[in-house]
């Protein structure tokens, strides 16, 4: 399959463009990053010592002619313009970037009644089966435990919670008949009064070259469990981006996310 790349020069971007080079049923097909990047008009294997003569550039057009599908990890604005015109052009489309509001993610949906698209705050197996095993702990430690979502991620990272954060906390409301827009706490300050039994917490740490790490807490009267997953690598989100492309193959439109893509609902 022919696939672009989205945030070309970014974190995920470079990683993406290393892991479909090393793949043997995709190829670079189209590189985009925002017109101000340093990296516009150079090639976009450039960073692993050779050219594969995809040049990265701001014109959506250009960067999505020659490509099925467009991979995106960039910005929530950056995806939506990405988007627009790949529905328009029938470009298929991965979504890792995080930080959507409703209003975006309705947009996204609406996008994906003209085109197929998977989107998923995280891509790695290893988390998505964490989300399976918070729905079942949650559905078992329904009443006297207290549920908080702590994660921690690099320096650079802009949104928080995190996406994944945020989905966690997601899971374990629907498991619990709970609606997290009125359960979740983001911030503790001062006097804050006893903790809401109902409440899911979450604490936001952000520091150095962290990966990913995240924790959630089951708190009781005399134990405790911790589910936790860390990524010391983000080769595992490129390479959950490339099973999306591969799922992506023979669908058209629809909206999907990573456990349609591991079979895992
Ligand atoms: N779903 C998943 O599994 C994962 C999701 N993510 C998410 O992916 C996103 C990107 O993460 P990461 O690669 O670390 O970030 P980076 O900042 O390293 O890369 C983002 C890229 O997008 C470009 N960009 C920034 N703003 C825009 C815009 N408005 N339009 C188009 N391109 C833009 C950046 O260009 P420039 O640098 O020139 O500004 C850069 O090339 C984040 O939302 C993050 O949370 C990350 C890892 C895994
Ligand atoms: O920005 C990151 O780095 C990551 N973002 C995603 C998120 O917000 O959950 C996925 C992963 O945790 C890394």
């Amino acid at each position: 399959m022919r696939v672009a790349v989205a945030g070309a020069s970014g974190r995920m971007g470079r990683m993406l463009i290393e892991a479909l080079r090393a793949s043997d049923d995709m190829v670079l097909a189209g590189a985009l990053d925002v017109a101000a990047s340093p990296a516009i008009g150079s090639d976009a294997t450039a960073f692993l010592g050779h050219a594969s003569g995809v040049a990265i550039t701001a014109d959506l057009r250009t960067g999505l002619e020659n490509a099925d599908v467009l991979i995106d990890f960039t910005r929530p604005e950056g995806t939506l313009a990405h988007l627009a015109v790949c529905s328009e052009l029938g470009v298929k489309a991965v979504i890792g970037t995080t930080g959507f509001t409703d209003a975006q993610k309705s947009e996204i949906a609406a996008c994906a009644q003209r085109t197929a698209v998977v989107m998923a705050p995280n891509m790695s197996v290893g988390v998505n089966v964490t989300f399976k095993l918070l729905q079942m702990a949650a559905k078992a430690m329904a009443t006297g435990y207290d549920i908080e979502i702590i994660e921690a991620h690099h320096r650079h990272k802009v949104d928080a919670p995190s996406g994944t954060a945020l989905k966690m906390g997601e899971v374990i409301a629907d498991a619990l008949g709970r609606d997290l827009k009125e359960c979740a706490v983001y911030a503790r300050e001062g006097v804050t009064g006893e903790r809401d039994p109902s409440s899911i917490g979450f604490a936001t740490i952000r520091g150095g070259d962290i990966v990913g790490d995240h924790t959630v807490l089951f708190a009781g009267i005399g134990e405790r469990i911790e589910i936790t997953h860390k990524s010391s690598s983000r080769a595992t989100y490129a390479q959950g981006s490339l099973r999306a492309v591969r799922f992506l193959a023979d669908r058209k439109t629809g909206m999907f996310d990573m456990f349609d893509v591991l079979g895992l609902n």
